[in-house]
């Protein structure tokens, strides 16, 4: 598994290939991570990667050059033929689903735009999928790219074993695609709020079923599209049902 990442400002990418369970990874060799600045793809003395979009309009457009450059580089670099991926405002919703694709894979180049954009025609040329996290407005690609590595990386075999706090499958832990249910650790009592009863009593049937209400109460009230989404899929018993039914 190999990410490179076209961008402008390449130490964000130490974030993931230095620290936390992806850094482990990373030093244990499980994945690469290789950066590459359209800058240094430049060939004008001010090392130009931007300029003014035709037709008017704010800000200013990536030229394509320095990136159709840079791009050559990485795959010539990599030696295959990854997914060359374009983080941007219009690109398909990542999710769970995209991060499982690409878990699947062997990695991917990833663009990283800044200004308002990029020059359409190395678009055109060049990627083969856009990808957005949301809708919400960022400064340029690479907090996108960060996460999504996170995301792709934690998959990963050998990446998160039983101490890691949250097990590769949390996501479709035995509450699959609902919320979690809330955490508690030492000491018992934390400023006279005492850790709930069943989560002391050592009784595991008492602490699931406990667990399962609690995900489905807070998945109804925040997330109810995910409640008709496990419905969908089966995944509610008759006890859910009963419990979701009271909640009303
Ligand atoms: C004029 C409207 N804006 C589009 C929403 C312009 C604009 C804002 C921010 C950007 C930089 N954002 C990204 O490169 C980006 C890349 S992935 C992503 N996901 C969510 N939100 C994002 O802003 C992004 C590019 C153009």
């Amino acid at each position: 598994m190999r990410f490179d990442a076209l961008t402008l400002f390449p130490d964000m990418f130490d974030v993931v290939s230095q620290a936390g369970v992806t850094g482990r990874a990373h030093k244990q060799g499980i994945w690469q991570m290789r950066t590459w600045n359209p800058r240094d793809y430049t060939t004008d003395v001010h090392r130009t990667v931007d300029d003014r979009p035709y037709g008017g309009g704010p800000g200013m457009v990536m030229l394509a050059d320095p990136l159709n450059d840079a791009l050559d580089q990485a795959l010539a670099d990599r030696g295959d033929k990854p997914e060359v991926i374009l983080l941007s405002p219009t690109g398909r919703r990542f999710n769970q689903a995209v991060a499982q694709e690409l878990a699947q894979g062997p990695g991917a180049v990833l663009v990283c735009g800044r200004y308002e954009g990029i020059d359409q025609r190395f678009i055109d040329a060049r990627v083969t999928q856009e990808l957005s996290l949301g809708d919400f407005v960022l400064s340029g690609g690479e907090i996108a790219s960060l996460a999504i590595i996170d995301s792709v990386v934690r998959l990963l075999p050998g990446v998160l074993n039983d101490a890691d706090s949250a097990r590769q499958d949390s996501f479709h832990a035995d509450n699959s695609g609902l919320l979690d249910s809330p955490h508690y650790t030492r000491p018992e009592v934390y400023r006279d709020q005492a850790v709930p009863e069943v989560l002391m009593s050592g009784h595991h049937g008492r602490i699931q079923a406990w667990r399962r209400e609690q995900s489905l109460r807070l998945t109804a009230l925040r997330r109810p599209e995910l409640i008709e989404q496990a419905r969908q899929r089966g995944e509610l018993n008759k006890a859910d049902e009963r419990f979701l039914a009271s909640l009303d």
